[in-house]
């Protein structure tokens, strides 16, 4: 049985001592460069924190395996095991760490059985150090967190973004989910440029969902016990389950606006975090 409350402890000082790297890295020069395409963008602070999350974790549980988005960008396999597994996101928010947009996380997930157990987001610009243990509850510093109660999807505020990829096709679902769920209407539309700070906002009950097609395993696994230990639920945008590999979410107050949602999101599929590589 693993000791979680140990997991926990190490995830969230190692969060904090990631957040001041970020931190200071906002005051230098950031050396931008790009990935899957001209808008998916990586700094040599996202691979320094990845590197230092990793190494602390090693040498204080050394038999856990991890998948952390800059080494599975560098090549590693992106395979949930039921090992014990440390899911990293080094910068969630990295387009806006670039323009210094004050919205930027550290999203540390952890699983066993391939369920989530431990999920840490350290909002690093604005210090708040969200905690969330299966059944046990979420938190930001130290406060319990709680959806809100509206289940009226009039009067609610939805998040989302749009990813970074262009293809036509993609952001022609884009736009057709997001002008059925302005047209409902809804009360408002956001998105923070991070995955972990959305679904932080649901689960603090400030906005009523999140919805995103194009997401990762390591944006999404730490916030979605967020969301559920704060009362909220889970879904594919197809109104299934979620699967952590498959690219989608759907992270609501309730199931009630999850399943609104799911009327108004056009779906489609991109390949999954598991998928085994292209071959060139
Ligand atoms: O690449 P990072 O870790 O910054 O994370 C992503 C965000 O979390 C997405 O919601 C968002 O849509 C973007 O795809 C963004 O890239
Ligand atoms: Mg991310
Ligand atoms: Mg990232």
């Amino acid at each position: 049985m693993a000791d979680f409350q140990r997991v926990m402890d190490h995830a969230v000082a190692v969060a904090r001592k990631a957040g001041e790297v970020v931190r200071e890295a906002l005051s230098d020069d950031r050396k931008v460069m790009t990935k899957s395409s001209a808008v998916d963008l990586v700094t040599q602070t996202d691979q320094k924190v990845e590197q230092l999350i990793i190494q602390s974790v090693k040498e204080k549980f050394p038999k856990h395996r991890f998948i952390g988005e800059e080494s599975v960008a560098a090549g590693e396999a992106c395979i949930l095991t039921d090992d014990p597994t440390w899911i990293i996101d080094p910068i969630d928010g990295t387009t806006n760490f670039v323009h210094a947009f004050p919205f930027v996380a550290i999203s540390i997930g952890f699983s066993i059985n391939k369920q989530v157990e431990v999920g840490v987001i350290y909002s690093c610009l604005e210090d708040k150090m969200f905690t969330a243990r299966r059944g046990k509850g979420a938190f930001c510093n130290g406060e319990p967190l709680q959806v809100s109660d509206q289940t009226d999807i009039h009067q609610a505020i939805i998040c989302t973004e749009f990813g970074s990829n262009r293809d036509p096709e993609v952001v022609d679902k884009m736009f057709c989910s997001l002008r059925n769920i302005l047209s409902l209407p809804v009360q408002g539309v956001r998105g923070a440029g991070t995955a972990a700070i959305n679904m932080c906002l649901v689960a603090s009950g400030c906005v009523e969902a999140y919805y995103e097609i194009g997401v990762h395993v390591w944006d999404f696994a730490a916030g979605s016990l967020m969301v559920t230990e704060a009362g909220g639920v889970l879904m594919d945008v197809d109104g299934g389950e979620l699967d952590l590999m498959s690219r989608r979410i759907i992270a609501a107050n309730s199931r009630t606006i999850a399943e609104r949602l799911v009327k108004e999101i056009a779906p489609f599929r991109l390949p999954r975090d598991d998928a085994p590589p292209q071959k060139q």
